[in-house]
């Protein structure tokens, strides 16, 4: 369509040609049938770091060397909350962080939701709202909480504010993780970082913390 045809665009179906039809996604705002489990009772408790999940990851790994080293605590219900450093290899904008790391960081939150189900969950869908821009070296304190769990589906929703907890905010997500067991990283991973992870004792230790049987 040329950009100036004022003519509205059709509506969807099956007729419409692929290359503008809209993709079906799906919501991440829980079932009515959805529910809140406990805390597992492997969950860190209420004021704990979480530490990395992986050493190299890019959202908390402290060896990356550009990675976002987002540090995350665990809340008292169902909820962590988690800080975000923006330094200048993260910008977008000049002076400002990057849409997509910002994305990461709430991807990053979400997906620590999982130490207090002790299970793991991969993100599956995420959404995102971007309120304010966020200056290089300001913090963003971010808060997450699960909204529901439905078979393997566990959805979440989070916040960010800029400079402290009651900050502006400046970044809203939901997301709708799937869980899955450990062999979803072995048998997908590169196996020379699968090899090296599990080589690693306490690597090791972590994978096997998260495992579950869905
Ligand atoms: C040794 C090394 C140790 C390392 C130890 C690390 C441990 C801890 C790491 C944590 C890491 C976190 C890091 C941050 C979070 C990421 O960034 S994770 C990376 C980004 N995400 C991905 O790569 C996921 C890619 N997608 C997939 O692998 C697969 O599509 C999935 C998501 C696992 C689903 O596949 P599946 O298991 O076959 O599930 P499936 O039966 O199709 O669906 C199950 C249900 O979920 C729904 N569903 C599936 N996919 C979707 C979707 N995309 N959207 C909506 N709904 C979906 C289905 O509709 C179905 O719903 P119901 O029918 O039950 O109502």
């Amino acid at each position: 369509m040329n950009r100036s045809d004022p003519t509205p665009p059709a509506a969807q179906g099956p007729d419409r040609p692929a290359a503008v039809r809209a993709v079906a996604l799906a919501p991440t705002t829980p079932p009515a049938d959805a529910v809140l489990p406990p805390r597992a009772p492997e969950a860190p408790a209420p004021g704990a770091l979480l530490g990395s999940h992986y050493d190299h990851c890019f959202g908390c790994g402290p060896q990356h060397p550009q990675g976002l080293r987002l540090t995350v605590v665990a809340g008292e219900g169902l909820d962590v909350t988690a800080e975000f450093t923006v330094r200048p290899g993260h910008q977008g904008g000049p002076g400002l962080a990057h849409g997509g790391l910002l994305v990461t960081a709430m991807d990053e939150t979400l997906g620590s939701l999982n130490w207090l189900l002790h299970s793991a969950a991969v993100t599956g869908r995420l959404e995102t709202d971007f309120v304010r821009p966020v200056p290089v070296d300001s913090v963003l304190h971010i808060h997450a909480w699960i909204t529901g769990v439905h078979g393997r589906k566990i959805y979440s929703a989070a916040e960010g504010r800029i400079g402290g907890p009651d900050g502006p905010v400046a970044i809203r997500a939901q997301g709708l993780f799937v869980q899955v067991k450990l062999e979803h990283f072995t048998t997908h991973g590169r196996p020379e970082d699968i090899k090296k992870a599990l080589d690693d004792p306490d690597q090791f230790k972590r994978a096997r913390a998260f495992e579950v049987n869905p």
